[in-house]
């Protein structure tokens, strides 16, 4: 499990689920940070003969009203870098639609229904941004481009890529702590998304480990 910071790697592993082999990692907040110390805790565990089954991206999101709301959980289909490509007269251009790259990464479906229907996190897309969204008119424009997102963070993207260099499927788990929109600092509920999450976390169990006893391959 790859969180941002400490506070929330506390948070997913207060819940305890003791199940063995697994590790929760703060791996440092955007997606570039997150990227590269995934990565290096899955080669660690390559090396070590203990390679990793699951990966997942959890912590603390923006959530895009209504279907979001503050203080619930989101369960990524599909994990978006939604600021990576290009800005023209016309529009942001993704970097697939200018012939390189991926911007998506998508989580085994049968794992995010199951995930889902044991924690009640509602099923969407998941952004990844560089840059927090702080005005309405942004918040709008991600919503036109990606109508399923549910919630939008900064270290889903990188820890998928890092988790697909290693042919290891993803998961994106998030707790709603603000609205996506207007800067409102005010407005954060950091300690109940924190809540919200251990909550969430501490229902997985069993899906975690019927996945990890099934060996499911990627996609499935
Ligand atoms: O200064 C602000 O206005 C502001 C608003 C929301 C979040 C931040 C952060 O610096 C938190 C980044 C951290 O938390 C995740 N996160 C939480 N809410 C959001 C959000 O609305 N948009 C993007 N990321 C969010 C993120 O994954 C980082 O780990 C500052």
């Amino acid at each position: 499990m790859a969180t941002a910071v400490p506070a929330e790697r506390d948070a997913v592993a207060r819940a305890a689920f003791g199940l063995p082999g697994t590790e929760v990692i703060a791996a440092g907040v955007g997606p570039a940070l997150a990227a590269a110390t995934t990565a290096t805790a899955l080669t660690r565990a390559a090396l070590e003969g203990a390679p990793y089954a699951l990966v997942v991206s959890a912590g603390i999101a923006g959530g895009f009203a209504p279907d979001a709301p503050v203080g619930s959980l989101v369960v990524a289909d599909e994990i978006t870098a939604a600021d990576l490509g290009a800005q023209t007269p016309d529009g942001f251009v993704p970097v697939t639609e200018l012939g390189f790259g991926t911007v998506t990464h998508r989580p085994p479906e049968a794992l995010v229904r199951e995930v889902a229907a044991a924690t009640g996190a509602r099923r969407g897309a998941v952004l990844t941004v560089s840059t927090v969204t702080g005005t309405a008119e942004r918040a709008a424009r991600l919503r036109e481009r990606h109508p399923t997102a549910l919630a939008e963070a900064m270290e889903g993207f990188g820890v998928a890529e890092a988790a697909a260099a290693h042919g290891v499927p993803v998961l994106e788990i998030r707790a709603v702590s603000n609205p996506v929109g207007p800067r409102d600092r005010a407005a954060w509920r950091i300690g109940d998304a924190l809540a919200a999450l251990t909550e969430g976390f501490g229902k997985l169990a069993p899906v975690l480990e019927s996945w990890n006893a099934y060996d499911r391959p990627h996609g499935q």
